[in-house]
């Protein structure tokens, strides 16, 4: 099938990438023209595994091509809308974007075409779009919305092999040629939904604020741990083997960051309030979130009293591993926090520092504060603590003695529970994890 996909972010570039990769003729269209040129050099504009190779090898056999230009979608059965659905202040979706590409395919677009939504937007959008699209063009057109589940870092996989595939429609014809698209993708029995577009809609946020508030769930729990005496590595081990609650999605950790669970959170919330309800739950998952993220503030802060001319050292500063990505990072509340109190911060992560980088210069005295590192260990020279952030493999079985050597004080803060707390003491470190007391060595 002859596709076009519009945006090249996380989502339209993995998306278009996989199209291509089970046989379809895909282009790929962006307004940034620095992304499209380094994507016809083979790059890849983000750090996603396997993504890049898989790029080299459709671009090579002609299957996938980038463009800055919308002259493609002239020939597309299917054209999918994949840019930005950001914040806006008030917390609603932003559908500046959305809209944008909408006008453009409308003007290029065939007769017959299905304009396929793929961003995350909310209840009742295909609509709005079915309307704006109608009232600049002639043409006959079929409005689809397909959210997509994806999680960054293993990406392609998760699109390789959906749990499921979700089609919200309101005509044959398009839920036909949505079948036919997916099929290379659900031949092991993995199923795809047929719902209205409202449902379909729906679902998107409706998955994403259940996995953020299972989040929430626990690392409330784990606060109750720490506070109790109990461990939350046992608790969570006791609680996810029962099948009804599932192992997923239940580490604790510093709170959920990504481009994702923070801003479909806050637009589901947003939602409620313009159908005149309250998401109690929802809300309450949120307050928790913004709590979380100071948690390991908190302990740094009754461990030393004073951080004033202290230095810490970050591993990790990307909001989960396998990923460049630092949207909504949980890293940078916590050097915000740490840096505002007196202190400086090193950090170090092995993709994710050139974004940290560029975002620090942007905010006022987070430049001076902060110094990124190229080796994990050279970051913890004469500094006052390790404290890890993100969840990188390179991570979890460090030399500790390494470690203590360069450390000015043997003690690390681990947001990730990344280490046993046996070995830890052992070692001669203090040790404070999520969910666990305080520990020294
Ligand atoms: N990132 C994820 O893991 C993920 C997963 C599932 C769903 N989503 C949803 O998918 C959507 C896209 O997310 P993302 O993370 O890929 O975004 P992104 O910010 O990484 O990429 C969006 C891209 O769209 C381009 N763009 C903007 N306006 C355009 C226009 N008029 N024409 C052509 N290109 C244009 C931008 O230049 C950018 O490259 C969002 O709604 C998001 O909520 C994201
Ligand atoms: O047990 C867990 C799982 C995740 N996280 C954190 O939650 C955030 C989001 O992680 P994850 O969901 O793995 O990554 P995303 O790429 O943001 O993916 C989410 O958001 C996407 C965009 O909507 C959806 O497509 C995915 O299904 C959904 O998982 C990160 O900060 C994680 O560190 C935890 O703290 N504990």
């Amino acid at each position: 099938m002859k596709v076009s996909v519009i945006g090249t972010g996380y989502v339209g570039l993995v998306s278009g990438t996989c199209f291509a990769e089970i046989g379809h003729d895909v282009t790929c269209i962006d307004i940034d023209p620095k992304k499209i040129q380094i994507l016809e050099d083979g790059k890849s504009p983000i750090y996603e595994p396997g993504l890049e190779e898989l790029l080299q090898r459709n671009i090579k056999s002609n299957r996938l091509k980038f463009s800055t230009s919308y002259d493609s979608v002239k020939t597309a059965k299917s054209i999918f809308l994949a840019v930005g659905t950001p914040s806006s202040d008030d917390g609603s979706a932003n559908l500046n974007y959305l809209k944008d590409a909408a006008l453009c395919v409308a003007k290029e677009m065939s007769d017959g075409a299905i304009i396929v939504i793929k961003s995350t937007v909310p209840v009742g959008t295909c609509e709005m779009i079915r309307d704006l699209v109608s009232k600049n063009t002639d043409k006959k057109f079929h409005i689809v919305n397909n959210p997509e589940f994806l999680k960054e870092g293993t990406a392609v996989d998760d699109f390789m092999r959906p749990d499921r595939v979700v089609i919200g429609h309101s005509d044959q014809f398009a839920a036909d040629a949505m079948s036919e698209l997916y099929a290379p993708l659900v031949r092991q029995g993995n199923p795809i939904y047929m719902m209205s577009n409202l449902s379909a809609e729906m679902t998107k946020y409706a998955a994403n604020c259940f996995l953020a508030t299972k989040i929430s769930f626990i690392n409330e729990i784990a606060k109750l741990c720490d506070l109790a005496g109990a461990d939350i590595n046992e608790v969570r081990e006791g609680i996810g083997s029962d099948r009804r609650i599932g192992s997923h999605f239940l580490y604790p950790g510093p709170g959920y960051g990504g481009s994702c669970f923070p801003k479909d959170v806050k637009a589901l919330m947003y939602t409620a309030k313009e159908n005149g309800m309250t998401l109690k739950v929802v809300e309450a998952t949120e307050e928790v979130n913004e709590e979380q993220k100071k948690r390991m503030f908190e302990k740094i802060m009754s461990y030393y009293g004073d951080v004033k001319g202290k230095t810490f050292t970050f591993w990790g500063v990307a909001f989960k591993a396998n990923t460049d990505d630092i949207r909504e990072t949980s890293a940078i509340t916590m050097a915000k926090e740490l840096v505002a109190a007196g202190a400086k911060v090193n950090y170090y992560d092995p993709e994710a520092s050139d974004n940290f980088e560029k975002l620090m210069s942007s905010l006022e005295g987070m430049s001076e504060g902060t110094k990124r590192f190229d080796n994990k260990y050279d970051a913890l020279t004469n500094s006052d603590g390790l404290v890890t952030m993100t969840e990188w493999r390179e991570f979890t079985s460090p030399d500790f003695e390494e470690i203590k050597t360069r450390l000015n004080k043997a003690v690390i803060f681990d947001s990730r529970n990344l280490y046993k707390t046996e070995k830890v003491l052992e070692s001669g470190f203090d040790y404070f994890a999520i969910g666990k007391r305080i520990s020294r060595s």
